[in-house]
């Protein structure tokens, strides 16, 4: 079983870099502003830039309007749109407008919370269970927060998916083995602090997978 991987919340030429030559097949460029992992518009264009035709550029938003898309679909040559925190229809809405692969984050910490994936089975084109985030915390991803990965045991994905929520080189192999995950995404357990990418961590977690 192939395994690949987005890394998400990249901001510098060289961590880019280091996503694309360790095989990522996703890279993720955060355009929620409060963010440690914010990328300008200017600085999406230089980073998409680098990026070769077959690794997927794509944009985290947090429940975005229609401007912000546009300029940034534009700047980081989009080819996925990722939503957290976006309903079903504005999600629907959306992937019609932009006609872009559209991916919903699913906030995840409770099997009902996983139920709810399904309402997006004809809204979006991919489902993101990542671990929800503590009530008041800053940010709804990219914490380092695990879910209960038995939670998925059993359940019957409405659409393709991915694996997030503070998985590392330490608990990606495990996560793997249980879930049966395709494609894991991973932002603060490559870094070595908010908003740090790291070379060597981004490496060595791409270089698991493919073990
Ligand atoms: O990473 C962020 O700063 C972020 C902010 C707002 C919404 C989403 C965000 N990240 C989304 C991601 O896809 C992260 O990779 C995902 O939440 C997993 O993060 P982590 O647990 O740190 O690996």
């Amino acid at each position: 079983m192939r395994v690949t991987a987005k890394i998400c919340g990249l901001s510098t030429p060289e961590t880019l870099d280091a996503a694309i030559r360790g095989g990522a097949s996703h890279i993720g460029l955060n355009f929620y502003a409060p963010s440690p992992r914010y990328v300008s518009f200017a600085l999406a264009e230089r980073l998409a830039a680098r990026v070769p035709g077959h690794v997927a550029r794509v944009g985290i938003f947090v429940d975005p309007d229609d401007d912000l898309l546009d300029r940034a679909i534009a700047a980081g040559q989009l080819d996925v749109i990722q939503l957290h925190g976006a309903t079903p229809s504005r999600t629907a809405a959306i992937r019609t407008r932009f006609a872009r692969e559209t991916w919903a984050a699913i906030a995840v910490k409770t099997r009902t919370d996983l139920d709810g994936a399904r309402a997006y089975a004809t809204a979006a084109d991919r489902l993101l269970y990542d671990a929800k985030t503590p009530a008041g915390a800053a940010l709804p991803g990219g914490m380092g927060v695990r879910f209960d990965w038995a939670l998925l045991d059993g359940f019957r994905h409405p659409l393709p998916w991915a694996l997030s929520g503070g998985l590392d080189l330490t608990n990606v192999t495990a996560a793997i083995r249980q879930t049966r995950a395709t494609l894991v995404d991973v932002s603060s357990g490559v870094e070595t602090a908010a908003g740090v990418k790291d070379v060597d961590k981004i490496t060595a977690f791409l270089k698991a997978l493919a073990a």
